[in-house]
């Protein structure tokens, strides 16, 4: 630890809190920012990649952007975890749906991350990993959801390379195998946790299926991502604090 700041991130050691909230979007890590928590303070504008840190009822939160891609939120989670000492990673982002069961505005938790990428190749292990989600953290999201009457689903999500795949198939084959909804960063963030040794879980909102031509309108955008957020913040305070 403590080899702060970075290249990418001029936080140093101690400014960033031990739960991070990470959408793709920095302007959305802004937003988020300034609307749920209190004693707000920027501690990153490398790259525009915004990064703050505040309180949630009482409990330290930062949240950052991550970037689009398995090599952006490769570099800001591997940092985080590495260099920051921070804990838990919580993704909360937008997704596509993919099985014809996941309805637009479903929040989908990803068990685990299936991958077109090559990111687990640098881990050398003699098989393949599977990039799972912290059960702790997936345990508590699910019940949270639950608690509050939000559509969720729980399962594999897709993170692809690929935003406009030029193989026009490639989904319905991920959907054979139950694969609930696509996006493009869970499975770096899931390696990178298991090889530090830390937790991460992603919640997404899913506001497209292509398959069907379906996409959320503005409000009801704005309206489904409150609702993930309120259950990603669900996750900031400790998991002990709460069983006490
Ligand atoms: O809404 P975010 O978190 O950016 O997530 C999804 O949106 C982007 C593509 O439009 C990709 O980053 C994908 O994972
Ligand atoms: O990666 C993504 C994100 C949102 N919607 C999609 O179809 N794909």
């Amino acid at each position: 630890m403590a080899r702060t700041p970075t290249p990418h991130n001029e936080a140093v050691a101690g400014q960033i809190a031990p739960f991070v909230l990470m959408p793709g979007d920095p302007l959305r890590a802004k937003r988020l920012a300034e609307a749920y928590l209190e004693g707000v303070e920027q501690f990153n504008g490398v790259r525009n990649m915004l990064g703050y840190t505040g309180t949630y009822q009482g409990s330290p939160v930062s949240v950052m952007g991550s970037g689009m891609g398995m090599p952006s939120i490769g570099i800001y989670s591997y940092e985080l975890f590495n260099f920051y000492g921070v804990e838990s990673i919580v993704r909360i982002g937008t997704a596509g749906g993919v099985a014809p069961s996941v309805r637009l505005r479903d929040i989908v938790l990803g068990m685990g991350a299936c991958t077109d990428s090559n990111y687990a190749h640098q881990f050398n292990v003699p098989g393949t990993l599977a990039p799972i989600a912290d059960f702790g953290l997936l345990r508590r999201a699910a019940d949270a959801a639950e608690r509050l009457g939000y559509p969720v689903r729980v399962g594999n999500v897709l993170s692809s390379d690929v935003f406009y795949n030029d193989d026009r198939t490639a989904e319905q084959r991920w959907a054979k195998m139950g694969v609930l909804a696509v996006e493009m960063e869970s499975a770096a963030l899931y390696l990178n946790a298991m090889r530090a040794h830390r937790r991460a879980l992603t919640i997404l909102t899913v506001t497209d299926v292509v398959s069907r031509g379906e996409a959320l309108t503005a409000e009801e955008r704005q309206e489904s991502l409150t609702q993930m957020m309120e259950v990603a913040l669900s996750l900031a305070k400790p998991e002990q604090v709460l069983r006490n």
